[in-house]
């Protein structure tokens, strides 16, 4: 299976690399020339994923028509520009394993459906899960939920990609493990908010307790499966990304709770905070549905400029209810 790798931030590379077992051939598509120039000459993304010895397999290009013909398409762009990425590469019939996390930003749409907007013909499936690039990349122990309705075509992904430090488990529940991802990224700078502000260990664990309620309530509204929000692509990733600094939603978070400004937090960054992006976008779609999620309008308002104790007081103030999702 022939695979192409569309976008060569540090995921995306590090995908090439896991698709590169055994220096098997993968063509990586980058947006920036010098990445592709780094990438093919001294085998490292020095911008994205620095001091890590990539696979000689690995071939980057410029050119997203070089990735015609292949076999499958893992799509690593961020989520707000996969529909103008693919709207500029040849799908086809191709099928595309999303592996970006977050919402479109006006459709409300998750980056399956956009997927599926721009390549109506494509089989689709969703890889996502607890992984930090960097140690996938090096080659340590991570496990992913790979969905895919088309049993055949989940089973022949999961061989192709697994290694002895990779391993895949099949799902179908495809929106399922599209959600955990997304929604983890939002509630992963709640906790960073709870670090940075100092407000202690107890309350992180509340917060991913709580945040996992809001995360099922979501879910269950768009379809997903409960089973698929409490593996891997949902609460083992929220798990994950709540408890490290290695995570930029979590720093993000981490500086909004020291009271620094959003806009002076993202500006600072050329890697993504997709939580950043998600949040607006899942409190608008979370309001027309009438689902509550105020750990993620908490997020909103700091995110817009609101004050980091009198949104923490606002939270804490609500009335007292039951524990239930
Ligand atoms: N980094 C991780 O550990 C990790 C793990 C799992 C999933 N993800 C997800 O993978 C996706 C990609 O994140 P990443 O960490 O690889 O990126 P990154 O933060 O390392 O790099 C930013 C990426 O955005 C791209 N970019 C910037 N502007 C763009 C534009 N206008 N059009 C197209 N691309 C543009 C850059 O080329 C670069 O590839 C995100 O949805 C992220 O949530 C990341
Ligand atoms: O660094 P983050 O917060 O984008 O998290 C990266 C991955 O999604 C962790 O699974």
């Amino acid at each position: 299976m022939r695979i192409g790798v569309i976008g060569a931030g540090a995921w995306g590379t590090a995908l090439a690399q896991v698709a590169a077992k055994d220096d098997m051939p993968v063509t990586l598509w980058a947006r920036e020339p010098e990445v592709v120039a780094a990438i093919n000459e001294k085998q490292e993304n020095t911008a994205f994923l620095p001091e890590v010895k990539l696979s000689p397999g690995i071939r980057a290009t410029g050119r997203l028509g070089e990735l015609a013909g292949m076999d499958a398409l893992l799509v690593v762009v961020p989520a707000q520009h996969v529909r103008a990425v693919l709207a500029e590469t040849p799908v086809g019939t191709t099928p595309m394993v999303l592996c970006a996390k977050g919402i479109e930003a006006r459709t409300h749409l998750l980056v399956g459906e956009v997927a599926a907007e721009v390549h109506p013909h494509a089989p689709l499936a969703v890889l996502s899960g607890p992984t930090f690039a960097k140690e996938v990349a090096s080659g340590l122990p991570t496990a992913v939920t790979l969905a895919c309705e088309d049993a055949a075509l989940r089973s022949a992904l999961a061989e192709r990609l697994a290694s002895k430090t990779f391993r895949p488990y099949g799902a179908s529940d495809v929106i399922g493990a599209e959600i955990g991802g997304a929604v983890k990224n939002v509630l992963a700078i709640a906790c960073g908010v709870v670090d940075g502000a100092g407000l202690g260990q107890n309350a992180r664990a509340a917060l991913i307790a709580r945040g996992f309620a809001e995360m099922t309530r979501f879910g269950m509204a768009r379809g997903a499966q409960p089973e698929t929000l409490s593996g891997l692509s949902g609460l083992g990733d929220l798990v994950l990304t709540c408890s490290s600094t290695q995570s930029r939603n979590f720093s993000l978070g981490v500086g909004l709770g020291q009271g620094r400004p959003a806009g002076a937090l993202l500006s600072d960054r050329r890697t993504v905070a997709e939580g950043a992006f998600t949040a607006p976008v899942l409190r608008e779609s979370a309001e027309v549905q009438g689902i509550d999620m105020p750990v993620t309008k908490a997020v909103c308002d700091l995110l817009e400029g609101a004050d980091v104790l009198r949104v923490i007081d606002d939270l804490l103030a609500r009335p007292l209810k039951k524990e239930r999702v």
